[in-house]
């Protein structure tokens, strides 16, 4: 089956990619030039692990190629994926100008019989928006069908939750495009996969409930850690026994300095939008919100806790991208935490494996000092600040660290270390809702 995938994005590329893999003749198109270029010629615009292995080797048998030319590459296809960015507007909303974009070229250029699917995330209502928008648009008298496939990867582990998801959800009208799409996900079904089969509205909302979920999630724990550091408890062992109750389950329950990313703040902004405009405020979403915004003034605060005033102190900060295996900083917690220490006096050393382009570019106006390992970003500061739970931070040689400090103390944002073991070795320490340290007993 040939298919076009319009967006070279983390779910554009990835689900070309991965489509490719499972057989299909797949072309990827964008509107960005520079991109389709770096893409002939095997470069991959962001780090994600394995993915320049997957590219290549379907380029190489033949079934996945790249373009900038939409009308040429839909002209061959009976599928087209749309995974154009649904990025934040100022007033929450999502915003569909690229979607509208696409939309407007298909009808322009279609000639035949295609199954449109969204993949992008999209508010209730777009599908519906999208058919309409090319039926009253459409130069030939051809019929579409639309189709919402909401995407569920997560960024660092793209691949893996593409070619074994824990769901594929199909929301459409017309039996004939639901079935095609089912088809696209053979290797999927036969690996029994669940398949979510619903209506366009269903599916739409689907995506954004659940993402609007883990984020509540972990807003919830982080709200909970700075209470347990206050009353003197350890958030990891409550999360763990939390987590045993089944009802509840161990994953997403990390505090950290708050959820970033290009897809849980916007996403749930989206939402709380959609309930706003419907007369039906999200109360629990803007709550959801609010603690995050506040995860990162705790995190500056425990930066002043352990270090005093910031004017002459240097903070090493360990990890810029909002999770660790991306280069991606958008939304990233380090992108606030770093301007407001600086702001209010701190020097800032930082180091990333991998994400110090990508925050280069989102805040070029900082003056951040990049360093090129862990250990030239502590050398003479006064705190080590944990934001990214990169491996390589598991495992530093921390006597090196203490030694090359100004003062040998450590915020660990991402509760990496064990507090114990921090103060045996001579740091002043602190984690998120880490109480007093007293931990599992047994
Ligand atoms: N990033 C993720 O992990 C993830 C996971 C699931 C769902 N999503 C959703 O998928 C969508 C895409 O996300 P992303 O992170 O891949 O986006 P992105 O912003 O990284 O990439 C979007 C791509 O679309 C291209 N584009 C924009 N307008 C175009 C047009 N008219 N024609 C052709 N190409 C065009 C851009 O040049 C860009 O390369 C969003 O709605 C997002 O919420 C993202
Ligand atoms: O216990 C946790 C888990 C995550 N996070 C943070 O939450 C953010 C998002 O993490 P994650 O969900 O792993 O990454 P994304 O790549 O943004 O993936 C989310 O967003 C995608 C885009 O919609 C969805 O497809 C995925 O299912 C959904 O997990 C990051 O800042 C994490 O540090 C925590 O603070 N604590």
């Amino acid at each position: 089956m040939h298919i076009a995938v319009i967006g070279t994005g983390y779910v554009g590329l990835v689900s070309g990619a991965g489509m490719a893999d499972f057989g299909m003749n797949v072309v990827c198109v964008d509107i960005d030039e520079e991109k389709i270029t770096k893409l002939k010629a095997g470069e991959i615009p962001f780090y994600e692990p394995g993915l320049k292995e997957l590219v290549a080797k379907n380029v190489k048998a033949g079934r996945l190629s790249f373009t900038t030319d939409l009308a040429e590459a839909v002209k061959r296809t009976l599928v087209i994926f749309i995974c154009v960015g649904t990025p934040p507007a100022p007033d929450g909303s999502a915003d569909l100008s690229a979607v509208k974009s696409v939309a407007l070229s298909l009808a322009e250029t279609i000639d035949e019989y295609k199954v449109i699917v969204t993949k992008s995330t999209v508010p209730v209502g777009t599908n519906r928006w999208i058919k309409q928008l090319i039926d009253e648009n459409k130069k030939n008298d051809v019929k579409v069908d639309v189709i919402s496939n909401p995407e569920f990867l997560r960024e660092g582990c793209a691949i893996e939750d593409f070619m074994r998801p824990d769901r594929v959800v199909i929301g459409g009208e017309s039996d004939h495009a639901i079935a095609i799409i089912k088809d696209i996900y053979r290797p999927l079904y036969l690996a029994e996969t669940p398949f979510v089969i619903t209506d366009l509205e269903t599916a739409e909302m689907i995506k954004y409930a659940s993402n609007a979920f883990l984020a509540t999630k972990i807003s919830f724990i982080n709200e909970v850690a700075t209470l347990c550091d206050k009353v003197g408890a350890d958030v990891i062992t409550v999360a763990k026994a939390m987590g045993l109750d089944p009802r509840i389950g161990p994953r997403f329950l990390n505090p950290g300095p708050g959820f970033g990313g290009s897809c849980f703040p916007k996403d749930v902004r989206a939402l709380a939008y959609l309930g706003k405009q419907n007369n039906h405020p999200m109360h629990i979403l803007e709550a959801v919100l609010t603690v995050n915004e506040r995860q990162r003034e705790v995190t500056v605060q425990k930066v002043k806790q352990i270090c005093g005033d910031l004017p002459g102190k240097t903070i090493a900060v360990l990890g810029l991208a909002f999770k660790p295996n991306t280069s991606d900083v958008r939304e990233s917690p380090a992108l606030d935490i770093v301007e407001r220490l600086i702001a209010e006096g701190a020097k800032v050393q930082a180091y990333d494996p991998i994400a110090e382009e990508e925050f280069k570019k989102a805040k070029p106006e900082l003056p951040v000092k990049y360093a090129t390992d862990p250990y030239e970003a502590a050398d003479g500061a006064h705190c080590l600040l944990i934001l990214t739970e990169w491996n390589e931070f598991r495992y530093l040689d921390l006597e090196k660290i203490k030694n090359l400090m100004a003062e040998p103390a450590i915020v660990d944002a991402r509760n990496i270390y064990e507090p114990a073991r921090m103060q045996k070795l001579g740091f002043k320490y602190t984690g998120m809702g880490r109480g007093n340290f007293a931990g599992q007993k047994a």
